[in-house]
């Protein structure tokens, strides 16, 4: 698949796919669903944008989309700026809602073309760029099938591949494996890396730490409509420290869980400065610390010492999951303030 490369006058950096500066949206009811968001996304990059439920995802896509007209802030998205040039930014961008775009009554090819005729592909175009999207997505032998008999995991591959129709150097996908079991999920990753390494620039949000872990190379961490963190995997796994102590529980209750760590911060062993985060799991803690591996034994004479019953004591490196534990929990100090790709110096250019 070709992308077109659209040019600007622009003063803008031309490398870059998506830039948004101090972003916020307030709905009519008063709700702050983005108080700050700034992006700086290369042309090309996987870009991973993670928050739980409700965190301000599909608020920052649609001003992204040019669907919610921000508050505040400033968008160019392939080097048009999303107000003033919002038709150039529609025509080079696709875009997968959660809620899926397909007639389920339609055949497969159907659904494309419908899709060909909403995004202006030439007429001439459609059904050679039909059967190369099919190929994409692996759907080829399943194009006269009726939408309704596919599978989830089929369903949201079409879904994806109808975004991509005019094939738009920018694409959102937004929580594209929600719902899909496990296998479903991983196959879908595989069509995701491919579109990207065709070239089109890939913006996913997503609740699955593992999903941003396994496809992006860069992430940004989104907590009460605000960014949190950003960074590569590794930049923000690295930034949480060494190792993480998981500590299994026989009786996983909350007092037992705050009797184990008030033994670990009160043991000389270490001091509260040589621990990240203590966090409660579903069958005990976890202690994560960058000397992890030197006093874990200790703790484990300590536990034991206090009569502890443990069933379960391991040393793992982190995990994605534990960032974001880190950057949920207000009671650890500053694993959030790091900024790998400030956008600073872009706000003055800008004015
Ligand atoms: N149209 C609306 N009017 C008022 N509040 C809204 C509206 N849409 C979303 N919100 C609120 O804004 C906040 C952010 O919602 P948003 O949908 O952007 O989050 P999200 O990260 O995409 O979550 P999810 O994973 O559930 O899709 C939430 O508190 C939500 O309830």
């Amino acid at each position: 698949m070709q992308n077109h490369h659209h040019t600007t006058e622009t003063s803008h950096d031309r490398t870059l796919a998506i830039e948004a500066i101090g972003l916020k949206l307030t709905y009519a009811n008063g709700t702050e669903a983005v108080t700050d968001v700034s992006l700086e996304i290369p042309s090309g990059e996987c870009f991973g944008f993670l928050g739980a439920n409700g965190a301000g995802k599909t608020t920052t896509i649609k001003m992204l989309t040019t669907l919610l007209q921000p508050t505040s802030g400033q968008i160019t998205i392939n080097g048009y700026d999303a107000f003033t040039e919002s038709n150039a930014v529609r025509e080079s961008i696709g875009y997968m809602a959660q809620e899926t775009s397909i007639d389920p009554a339609l055949t497969v090819r159907e659904n494309l073309r419908f899709s060909c005729r909403a995004y202006g592909v030439p007429t001439v175009e459609r059904e050679a760029q039909i059967d190369d999207l099919l190929e994409l997505v692996g759907l080829s032998s399943n194009v006269d099938d009726r939408a309704q008999t596919l599978s989830g995991g089929q369903k949201k591959r079409l879904d994806a591949a109808m975004a991509l129709v005019h094939q738009p150097p920018i694409v959102f996908l937004d929580e594209p494996t929600t719902g899909l079991d496990p296998a479903a999920r991983t196959r879908l990753w595989e069509y995701f890396r491919e579109i990207n390494r065709q070239g089109t620039t890939v913006f996913l949000t997503t609740q699955y730490l593992e999903e941003a872990d396994a496809l992006c190379s860069n992430l940004a961490v989104i907590l009460d409509g605000e960014i949190v963190a950003t960074g590569s995997p590794a930049d923000l796994k690295a930034e949480i420290g060494g190792e993480v102590i998981e500590i299994t529980l026989a009786n996983p209750n909350e007092t037992a869980v705050e009797h184990v760590r008030a033994i670990i911060e009160e043991s000389e062993v270490v001091t509260s400065d040589d621990i990240e985060a203590i966090q409660p799991t579903e069958d005990g803690l976890s202690v994560t610390s960058t000397d992890a591996r030197e006093f874990g034994t200790d703790f484990l004479v300590r536990l034991t010492e206090a009569d502890v019953t443990i069933t379960g004591f391991t040393i793992r490196s982190p995990t994605l999951d534990d960032v974001f534990l880190a950057l949920t929990d207000e009671s650890v100090n500053d694993v959030g303030d790091q900024d790998v790709h400030s956008t600073d110096h872009h706000t003055e250019a800008r004015e």
